[in-house]
């Protein structure tokens, strides 16, 4: 029987709480989204495959609560993984770009920090669907040329800015790593 996938990813959303992480992985795993706030109580995670370059690839995506009472289980979790892969992939997500009007981040200051760490930046909403799929399927193709997957062109990507134009927006910080 063929095998349902060709590579397995597990990408992880960290970020403070009420930003919109669960949401986000809503959105992309099931293409759903609900206005009520459930706040996350430790771990939990959803996969979706997508097909990029000709790959099926796995995405098990994990969310993780934001809330400080969680902060113990969370960090270690995510140190776990960062320790069990030096070149960890890293994407800064602005979530809540439907709600320009309470826009707590400025657009170039995310840019600049994402420029810093030389990481994609994305403005997203997991409301409207704004750049989820984008934001998810950039980072996949992104460990999926680093992992000796099909490479062209310049293998060193650019800090860049990789942004549908979004109408309304507001952001809240979190990242997907
Ligand atoms: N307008 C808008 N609201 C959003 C968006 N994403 C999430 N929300 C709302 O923000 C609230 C918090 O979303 P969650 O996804 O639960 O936030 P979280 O980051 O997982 O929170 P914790 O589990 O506490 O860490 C919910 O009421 C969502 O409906 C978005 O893109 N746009």
């Amino acid at each position: 029987m063929a095998k349902a996938y060709d590579h397995l990813f597990k990408l992880l959303l960290i970020g403070d709480s009420g930003v919109g992480k669960t949401c986000l992985i809503i959105r992309f795993a099931e293409d759903n989204f609900n206005n009520t706030y459930i706040s996350t109580i430790g771990i939990d995670f959803k996969i979706r495959t997508v097909d990029i370059e000709g790959k099926k690839i796995k995405l098990q995506v994990w969310d993780t609560a934001g809330q400080e009472r969680f902060k113990t289980i969370t960090t270690a979790y995510y140190r776990g993984a960062m320790n069990a892969s030096a070149g960890v992939e890293r994407l800064l997500l602005g979530n809540k770009c439907d709600m320009e009007a309470k826009r707590k981040v400025q657009k170039e200051q995310a840019d600049k920090l994402a420029r810093e760490h030389g990481i994609r930046f994305f403005e997203t909403s997991a409301k409207s669907s704004m750049n989820v799929d984008e934001a998810f399927s950039s980072l996949a193709r992104d460990i999926l040329l680093k992992s000796g997957g099909r490479r062209s062109g310049n293998g060193n990507k650019p800090p860049s800015t990789d942004l549908k134009t979004c109408d309304k927006k507001n952001t809240n910080k979190c990242s997907l790593g």
